[in-house]
């Protein structure tokens, strides 16, 4: 997106408050792909998704350093109250964030700990697509971010444990533009994407649609 018109944007929506900027910064700074994190517009977005469809549980698939799980836990704790939470967390809304990454443990542990809304998330290491199905409960939200390879084996193991009208956002399914991009037919992440794409868009069982955000957004509806 042009500069210009992305300073536009972000002068024009909820700021993204000083913890998520630092949290931004220091990913940056002490990750090699730092941005893979979702950043300011995606993740107010993911929070402004979480407080309308008003989930009592969310899963994410990559957590990397927590940037969007802190995201959907804000969203989160806005509904808690409307959902007649106790404030035990007893029956509050609770976003499961798994990382299959350990070696992201020591840095986002405590960023997400030290949140202000750190009692929203249970943050597991281990890989989502194993340990989701054994929480033995059902979301109502799912936010892929997972390795890109794997987008169709995510879907078929997750839309099972999502409830009627549950919504799974996948992230990055433009990839850069490269899904209609000839020259990446060959890569395999660009693969993965594509027959993701195709395989949500011929499934009766769901609704699907593609914001162009960022490196593109899907936002798939369970019937
Ligand atoms: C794009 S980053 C996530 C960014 C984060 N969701 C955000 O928006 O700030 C992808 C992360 O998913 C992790 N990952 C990949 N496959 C996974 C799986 N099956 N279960 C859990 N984590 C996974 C990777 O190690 C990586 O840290």
């Amino acid at each position: 997106m042009d500069i210009e018109l992305e300073k536009y944007i972000l002068n024009h929506i909820e700021p993204e408050g000083d913890y998520l900027y630092r949290l931004y910064r220091a990913t940056n700074i002490h990750t090699i792909h730092g941005r893979m994190a979702s950043g300011h517009l995606q993740g107010r977005l993911l929070k402004m998704l979480v407080m309308m469809q008003r989930p009592r549980y969310v899963l994410e698939v990559g957590t990397f350093s927590g940037y969007s799980a802190i995201c959907m836990a804000e969203g989160l704790s806005e509904i808690a109250p409307i959902m007649g939470a106790r404030g035990d967390n007893g029956g509050a809304p609770k976003l499961f964030t798994f990382e299959i990454n350990d070696e992201m443990e020591d840095f986002t542990r405590p960023w997400i700990e030290g949140s202000s809304v750190a009692r929203f998330i249970d943050f597991r290491i281990g890989d989502a697509l194993v340990e989701a199905p054994r929480l033995g409960v059902l979301f109502d939200m799912v936010f892929v971010d997972g390795d890109k390879r794997h987008y169709v084996e995510a879907y078929d193991k997750l839309l099972p444990i999502m409830s009627k009208g549950a919504i799974m956002l996948a992230d990055n399914t433009l990839w850069d533009g490269h899904v209609v991009d000839n020259a990446y037919s060959k890569d395999q992440q660009t693969q993965g994407v594509c027959h993701f794409n195709d395989y949500v868009r011929q499934d009766s069982r769901v609704e699907v649609t593609i914001l162009p955000i960022r490196d593109g957004l899907t936002i798939i509806r369970k019937k």
